[in-house]
């Protein structure tokens, strides 16, 4: 049988390659030639084009292996968003990345593409088309959205022509897609709860919502356009689907093609808001004696009662960005992969 030349400069490591988006991430990868190693804490899927390496990115001594070689590194690795704790925040995000962008410079890494988040730049008031010239938020609202921020200051500013270390961080806004553990799961099960009655706000609202191999597209031809002389290295890029939808639209949709009902009613945005203020300061109070971890939010009843959505029109000009699968065919397969979630009418 003969086999398939794979260039030396088309050799990657994805860093959380067993996640939603890094799954999806490999298999891209893999259907464009690149030999592809995989850096998770866990081994979540079995491919024997892949080798997997795992251990845990905060020890250099689990990465070395994994980096060995390696011409790009894509990091989309990190904790759970809703976690709500600081210090994991903290060792993965922040000082996990700096051992991540170590031991890529000692083992020769050329290429390093973070995946970030376009909430890098919220904090709660609307946002309308933002682009990457928008300051980092002075207030984030929870302390994922800060280890992101300090993350990807870390990344941009390591950037190093001279040294031949390329950094480049991708800005994503609410991926969703199939396999995707979360967002689908979260709705059918508010919905299943009864919970699912009202909207915050006016329902106006726009957001973005972007398809997981969209995001996949952006990262990749990030990761192909950076080169020491392009407008890419050390800068931060929005990727989206183009496409900003009401957020109980874009809710709606989802639970209209499995079965359930849309939200009727509203509640005022502030009114939701200072109740989910009052429920932190709550929780925040009895922490010495009990952990809990609030489901409602001062930061998710912004993100579902404020625009927020970004131009990728930055991204369209350095590195050809345009979606590649529509909101319209990315809700469809989305609807379509959940139907096990259906409710019997
Ligand atoms: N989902 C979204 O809407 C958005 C996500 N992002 C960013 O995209 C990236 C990917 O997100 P997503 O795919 O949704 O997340 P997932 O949780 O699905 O994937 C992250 C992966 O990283 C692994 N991981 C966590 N901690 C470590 C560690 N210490 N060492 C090695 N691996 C680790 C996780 O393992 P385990 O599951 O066991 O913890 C998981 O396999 C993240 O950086 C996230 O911040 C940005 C914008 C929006
Ligand atoms: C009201 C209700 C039950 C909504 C369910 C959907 C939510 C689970 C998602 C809607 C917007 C999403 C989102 C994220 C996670 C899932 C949602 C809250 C992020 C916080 C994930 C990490 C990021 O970097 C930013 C994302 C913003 C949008």
């Amino acid at each position: 049988m003969a086999t398939r030349l794979r260039p030396a400069n088309k050799k990657c490591t994805v860093i959380g390659g067993c996640g939603f988006l890094g799954q999806y991430m490999v298999e891209r990868l893999l259907d464009k030639g690149y030999t592809v190693n995989v850096f998770d804490i866990r081994q979540g899927f079995q491919d024997e084009r892949v080798q997997f390496f795992i251990g845990d990115l905060c020890s250099k001594k689990d990465l070395l292996p994994a980096l060995q070689g390696v011409n790009v590194v894509f990091h989309c690795a990190s904790p759970d968003p809703f976690s709500d704790n600081k210090e994991l925040f903290y060792r993965v995000n922040y000082t996990g990345t700096r051992t991540v962008i170590e031991s890529c410079k000692e083992a020769g890494v050329q290429k390093f593409v973070l995946t970030s988040s376009a909430s890098v730049i919220f904090e709660g008031k609307d946002i309308k088309n933002g682009s990457e010239d928008f300051p980092y938020a002075k207030h984030p609202m929870d302390y994922y959205t800060e280890s992101k921020i300090l993350q990807e200051k870390e990344v941009l500013s390591t950037n190093d022509p001279e040294n031949n270390f390329l950094t480049v961080a991708i800005r994503p806004h609410g991926i969703f897609g199939p396999r995707d553990p979360r967002l689908v799961y979260v709705l059918v099960e508010t919905a299943k709860s009864g919970k699912m009655k009202c909207m915050i706000g006016n329902g106006k609202n726009l957001v973005d919502f972007t398809y997981v191999e969209n995001v996949v597209h952006g990262h990749i031809l990030a990761a192909e356009h950076l080169h020491k002389d392009s407008p890419l290295c050390g800068k931060a890029y929005h990727i989206t689907n183009d496409e900003p939808i009401p957020f109980w639209t874009f809710l709606s949709r989802i639970l209209i093609g499995l079965n359930y009902e849309e939200p009727k009613y509203h509640i005022p945005y502030w009114l939701a808001y200072y109740l989910a203020l009052f429920v932190s300061l709550l929780v925040f109070i009895i922490s010495p004696f009990i952990k809990i971890n609030p489901t409602f939010t001062p930061m998710k009843v912004a993100l579902a009662g404020t625009y927020h959505y970004y131009s990728c029109e930055k991204a369209k000009k350095d590195m050809g960005y345009k979606p590649v699968v529509s909101l319209d065919q990315a809700l469809e397969r989305t609807i379509q992969s959940h139907s096990h979630l259906r409710k019997n009418s």
